[in-house]
């Protein structure tokens, strides 16, 4: 048998002892061959209709992801990376490996019949989960987006706004604050924790660069802390997912024994239903240990646990009053009526779970449910930021354009050559009726930014960080 050689001894020495021996040589076999490309279609911009509609112009060949109903295989004759699709670009699908798509899909699973109320994503980025979750609350309820690493941070909140999330708040902390900061503050908790990233090899060449058992062990000890923090975060009665993009005992099972053998009150939640064929995977005790020869992907562990309810006794902490120092203030109904009213080329805009808040001159738009948290921790952004404001006027931000804009009452549709100069950061003529004001640009009922309207041209609007010069794929 040929052994890849760019998968180290000891780790394949260590694959021998928990993989069945039958399944070595497919496993061996499967790690030499490249990744198949996958998408997930983000349904809080596109429909399923409008995503065949669109492998239909692209002549792209789908094929199902059976653990994820939005998620596909894809392959395609294009010359172009999938990034530079128009699609891509106004958050109509998301590059994302399939069994990463796994980890959401399991948190809502294990939820039931229950909504995924508050929800907190304990390592986030750069976003796949977040904005996958996002889509999965429709928007509604408060998601905690959390990052620690400061590089990285920027990608997710790029991701978001791209994927027109607007239920979110970031955080940067170290996770291991999450239970002492805000205890049994979550319903759902997904915690895809840092790893070794044994699984990713197939897409990385360099994923064993750094691996080692000392590596292993460490990272193991992180996750430890980083579940504890997760399971005293969580609600009576929540949801935990812990997953992993790596393969050894150490991080995966042994983490979750830590889990139950600390905190009786956690029971597992069987996933070997999760989907059809799920089994394969399934360990013993309920687990994912997904090997990348059970469905052709990347390896991965996923793991589902429930808190036991209990008695409510003690006065819910969330009372508390908003921390004098918090830079927002919210706005009266009257300066509701009147933002309101800055906003109605925006047309009807369903903000019944949301409230402005102002901060100097800047108005936002922060979900109800995430300012119950405020009091308890320090956030970097929350919700959506509106715009600001100019004498009378309301100068509304791109994130807000393209997160509420396909539903614009003053909107233009744009043609293919449009919408690619628009990214391009060209003007474009006025074919609209319009006379004044903003309008919102859409391609194929996307939202893709504002222009202004100057007599028979509308300047466009788009941030300079997101023009782009060359390498769109409209057709
Ligand atoms: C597996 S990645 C997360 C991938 C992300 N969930 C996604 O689907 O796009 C793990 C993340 O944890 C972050 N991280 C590392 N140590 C952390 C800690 N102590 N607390 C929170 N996040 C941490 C890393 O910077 C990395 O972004």
């Amino acid at each position: 048998m040929n052994t890849p050689t760019t998968l180290p001894t000891e780790f394949i020495e260590k694959v021998k002892q928990i993989l069945p021996s039958d399944e070595l040589e497919r496993f061996l076999q499967v790690s030499t061959q490249p990744l198949k490309r996958s998408i997930r279609f983000n349904s809080l911009k596109s429909t399923q209709q409008d995503m065949r509609l669109v492998s239909n112009r692209h002549n792209w060949k789908l094929e199902q992801i059976p653990w994820c109903p939005q998620g596909a295989w894809i392959e395609y004759q294009h010359q172009a990376p999938l990034g530079n699709f128009a699609e891509h670009l106004t958050g109509q699908f998301y590059i994302q490996e399939a069994s990463s798509m796994m980890p959401p899909i399991a948190l809502k699973y294990a939820m039931g019949a229950a909504k995924l109320g508050s929800v907190l994503d304990m390592a986030a980025a750069p976003g796949s989960k977040t904005t996958q979750l996002a889509a999965l609350m429709n928007n509604e309820g408060a998601l905690v987006a959390n990052e620690f690493s400061a590089s990285r941070i920027k990608g997710l909140y790029a991701n978001l706004v791209r994927c027109g999330v607007t239920n979110t708040a970031l955080t940067h902390y170290d996770g291991r604050v999450f239970g002492e900061y805000l205890p049994e503050a979550f319903d759902a908790i997904l915690l895809d924790a840092p790893c070794s990233g044994e699984g990713t090899f197939r897409k990385d060449p360099d994923a064993f660069k750094n691996w080692s058992q000392r590596a292993v062990d460490e990272l193991s000890q992180t996750q430890r802390d980083l579940i504890d923090s997760a399971y005293k975060a969580l609600k009576p009665g929540g949801k935990l997912v812990y997953s992993t993009c790596t393969l050894n005992l150490e991080e995966n099972q042994h983490v979750c024994a830590y889990l139950l053998q600390k905190y009786p009150d956690m029971a597992v939640v069987n996933l070997s239903e999760l989907f059809v064929g799920a089994e394969r995977s399934a360990t013993n005790e309920g687990y994912l240990h997904i090997w990348p020869h059970h469905y052709d992907s990347e390896g991965f562990f996923v793991a589902a646990f429930s808190k036991a309810e209990k008695e409510m006794t003690e006065k819910n902490s969330f009372s508390k009053p908003m921390p004098a120092k918090f830079p927002f203030t919210k706005a009266s109904k009257k300066q509701q009526q009147e933002i309101l009213q800055y906003l109605a080329y925006f047309g009807e805009l369903d903000i019944s779970d949301s409230s402005f808040w102002l901060r100097e001159r800047e108005v936002w738009l922060f979900p109800n449910k995430l300012t119950e948290l405020v009091p308890l921790m320090k956030f970097d952004r929350i919700g959506v930021k509106v715009g600001e404001q100019h004498k009378k006027e309301l100068r509304v931000t791109h994130e807000f354009a393209i997160a509420y804009g396909h539903q614009a009452a003053q909107k233009l549709d744009l043609t293919a050559e449009q919408a690619e100069a628009f990214f391009m950061g060209k003007d474009l003529s006025n074919s609209s009726n319009y006379k004044k004001g903003d309008l919102v640009c859409c391609y194929a009922g996307v939202a893709l930014g504002l222009a202004r309207i100057t007599g028979n041209k509308l300047k466009n609007k788009l941030p300079r960080e997101l023009v782009r010069d060359q390498g769109l794929t409209f057709n």
